[in-house]
């Protein structure tokens, strides 16, 4: 299985500096990791300099992978696409990206598998160009599952989500990760959907990392008032599950 670590990564828009001294434990395949933080802190560069779309210094460390490099994903926040494909068309270019054009009863067996999951089965001939941005959403999830990556960066994929679909679309990555060994990297913003859903949470604060470890372990009280400038507290529901409550901002 996969495992994936950063040692010491920094990137750099012009002379800017925006991420430096960046590294973490290793994060072991078959896992959600939340990778957190308030606005502009440096997740999504984070991503970009470990997909390699932007250089810097640092390693990443990819162990047990059979692709190298390939074998990482970046799903971006904005999602565009090709308005003239239709949804399913969108899915198959994706999934043959980097391959030869022969198409398997397999493959379009597990395309069918990924539709159905993201119930985007009723929208599969309509043109990418007519759908809601949600919709978009899903249809940019779908075509990041067909290539198989074995590490994913999920930039804020559930953004443009309702919440039937943002609990949808987590607990099938979660199912998905366990049953491949993938490592998924998500950035969010909703903290209540890394305690219910990643084992592992990273902090990004100011471009460093600011902490690492079991979710349950990172987000605490004195984080959210160092990192996110509010009071609040985690506390168990009538269910038994972690659930963070914002008291106020802090004074
Ligand atoms: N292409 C770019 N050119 C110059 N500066 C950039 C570029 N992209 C991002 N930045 C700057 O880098 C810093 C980190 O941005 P980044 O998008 O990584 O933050 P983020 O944590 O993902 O933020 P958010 O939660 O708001 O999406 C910000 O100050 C931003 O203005």
């Amino acid at each position: 299985m996969v495992a994936i670590a950063l040692d010491d990564l920094g990137a750099a828009y012009g002379r800017r500096t925006v991420l430096s001294g960046f590294s973490t434990p290793i994060l072991e395949g078959g896992a959600l990791t939340a990778v957190i933080g308030p606005n502009a802190a440096g997740k999504s560069t984070l991503f970009k300099r470990i997909a390699g779309l932007i250089k810097g210094p640092g390693t990443v460390h990819l162990t047990e992978t059979a692709r190298g490099r390939d074998a990482v994903r970046y799903m971006p926040q904005d999602t565009g696409g090709n308005a003239v494909l239709t949804v399913y068309e969108s899915v198959l270019l994706a999934a043959k990206q980097g391959s030869g054009w022969r198409v398997s009863d397999g493959e379009l067996a597990e395309i069918d598998q990924i539709l159905a999951a993201l119930d985007l089965h009723d929208l599969a001939f309509r043109g990418l160009g007519e759908l809601s941005g949600g919709q978009r959403q899903l249809v940019a999830i779908a075509q990041a599952l067909v290539r198989r990556p074995e590490v994913l960066l999920m930039d804020e994929p559930t953004s443009a989500l309702d919440l039937y679909r943002q609990i949808e679309v987590l607990a099938f990555m979660q199912r998905r990760a366990r049953a491949s060994g993938m490592a998924v990297l998500i950035a969010l913003h909703d903290l209540n959907h890394a305690l219910r859903y990643c084992d592992n949470t990273i902090v990004v604060a100011n471009g460093a990392m600011q902490a690492a470890g079991p979710t349950s372990e990172v987000i605490t009280a004195e984080m959210l008032r160092e990192v996110y400038r509010v009071d609040g507290r985690v506390e168990r529901c009538s269910r038994g599950r972690p659930v963070l409550i914002v008291d106020s901002t802090a004074t």
